[in-house]
């Protein structure tokens, strides 16, 4: 069940020059029962009719434009999940946040069900009275995030594996069958993950589908089961070169339970009708293949030049450079995603946000953060790891936090932290150079880390860098440029 469509059409230029404005002034920022904040778009200035909407569920009441199509991006990160809505200018017309711990059984942790409830929470957040205009949907989720799903039920058969977790036990024949350094041959990639359920699962394997984390909870939405993008697809082994599975992948005995893969943003088919009706949603609402979160933080970064990259400085360290030259190379957790006719040179880190939300709330960063001369360097040198095992720019599954001696001072602490992430990723860009990449002259921050404005001093001068706040820090604003460039394919 192999077939590949290639979009040609380039998304960058989808995204009008007017998109580069900044976000719509909000009218409104509502806090609703649900914990959900969204936005409500400023009144527009076309010559169209203005519609005046009230959503008397939220006292929502602005001018919008009828017949206005809008795009919803979803991104589904690793702490949680957001939306954006966009119009065609790549105004922002809403947007919402949901934590997965609200859906969390504490005795299990249920992640497929919390990504599935979280899923239709977010659905629910967005404002009723702007649903009907919504023209396609896309969502990205964490990369290698593998599931193995029912054939006939769409249910999960296993517990997912997470895009951190390793399956060394896969390795040595995944290296037996693979190319030199191939992208898969690292116990975190999907292959591997793949390799390690099927030696170990036994029983009956023929209805099974390897889904990724955006794939199943966008099946959620369209019901075609089997549908991935060539950017989640690339670490189980999907060659977006040759637009198609390798021969070396394909001769193998699980083969069948591969995706089929299309391009990010593909149109895959109308919304379904349960969901659809049940939320007030179009007819014509066309769900899209998507993309993984940091390619997603990528988009909505609207980096265009080689040479230009984003660094996600989300629960994880995630860095993008855009490349003329396709690097690979999986002793170092280096590979290249297709972006158009360029590679998204780059790797991720198990470093980041993670270990500073398990010693500092996000409002403790924020204090600390404001005491930290960012022009000094730090003497403290840590590796700031949540638990054992790295992935790039050193690919060690036996990698140890590192992270004393710790300071009396927690401003002190916090500044050796922020460095040494930022040490890490120029460690990252210096390699992605040594491997031949287009060089780095100037680098855009997304995630949650891109509020800390001192921190993105203190890696212009670790990196010897411009280092900017993006303009949209969030991948949902990606995903959302997506669904954007997925309604035009469908040339709706
Ligand atoms: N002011 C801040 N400075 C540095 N990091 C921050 C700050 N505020 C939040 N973060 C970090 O941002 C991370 C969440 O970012 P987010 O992009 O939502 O992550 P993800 O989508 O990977 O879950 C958290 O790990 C948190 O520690
Ligand atoms: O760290 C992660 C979760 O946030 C993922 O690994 C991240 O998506 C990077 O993978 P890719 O480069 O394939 O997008």
């Amino acid at each position: 069940m192999v077939t590949s469509v290639y979009a040609s059409q380039s998304l960058l230029l989808l995204v009008q020059p007017s998109c580069l404005k900044r976000r719509l002034p909000t009218s409104k920022k509502l806090i609703i029962s649900s914990g959900s904040v969204f936005t409500i778009g400023h009144k527009s200035k076309s010559k169209q009719p203005m519609v005046t909407f009230r959503n008397s569920k939220r006292d929502a009441n602005a001018d919008f434009e009828a017949g206005k199509r809008l795009y919803l991006g979803m991104d589904f990160g690793t702490s949680g999940a957001r939306y954006a809505l966009i119009d065609e200018e790549g105004n922002i017309l809403a947007e919402g946040k949901r934590d997965y711990s609200s859906f969390m059984n504490k005795e299990k942790v249920d992640l497929v069900q919390s990504w599935k409830k979280t899923l239709f929470s977010l659905l629910g957040d967005v404002p009723v009275s702007l649903r009907s205009n919504i023209a396609s949907i896309s969502v990205d989720g964490t990369s290698a995030t593998t599931m193995i799903i029912d054939g006939k039920t769409g249910e999960s058969l296993s517990k997912p594996f997470l895009y951190n977790d390793s399956c060394p036990d896969a390795l040595p024949l995944v290296k037996s069958i693979a190319p030199e350094n191939h992208t898969v041959c690292i116990g975190s990639s999907t292959l591997c993950k793949l390799v390690s359920w099927w030696n170990s699962c036994g029983s009956n394997k023929d209805s099974v589908v390897l889904l990724h984390q955006a794939d199943w909870l966008s099946w959620l939405l369209h019901g075609k089961l089997g549908v991935s993008d060539y950017n989640n697809a690339l670490k189980v082994g999907y060659d977006p070169e040759i637009d198609s599975y390798p021969p070396w992948l394909l001769a193998q005995p699980y083969s069948f339970v591969l995706p089929s893969v299309q391009a990010p943003g593909t149109p895959i088919g109308y919304m379904k009708e349960d969901v659809r009706t049940n939320f007030g949603f179009s007819e014509n609402c066309v769900i899209c293949t998507g993309t993984t979160d940091s390619i997603a933080a990528f988009l909505a970064a609207r980096a265009t030049q080689p040479g230009k990259a984003v660094t996600s400085l989300g629960s994880t360290l995630a860095i993008k450079l855009l490349s003329t030259r396709r690097i690979e190379d999986s002793r170092y957790g280096v590979y290249s995603h297709r972006l158009d006719d360029k590679w998204l040179v780059g790797g991720a880190s198990n470093t980041g946000g993670a270990v500073l939300r398990q010693m500092f709330t996000d409002d403790q960063l924020e204090k600390l953060s404001e005491k930290i001369n960012s022009s000094e360097a730090s003497p403290l040198d840590y590796y700031p790891l949540l638990s054992v095992g790295e992935r790039f720019p050193v690919a060690d599954p036996d990698m140890q936090p590192r992270l004393h001696p710790r300071p009396e001072s927690d401003v002190e602490y916090l500044h050796g932290i922020l460095e040494s992430i930022a040490r890490i990723e120029a460690k990252g860009y210096n390699l992605l150079k040594d491997l031949g990449a287009t060089p780095v002259e100037e680098v855009f921050t997304a995630g949650g880390g891109s509020k800390n404005d001192k921190w993105i001093k203190i890696r212009e001068r670790v990196l010897g860098l411009p280092v900017h706040k993006a303009l949209q820090t969030e991948a949902c604003y990606g995903a959302a440029l997506l669904a954007m460039k997925g309604s035009s394919l469908k040339g709706r």
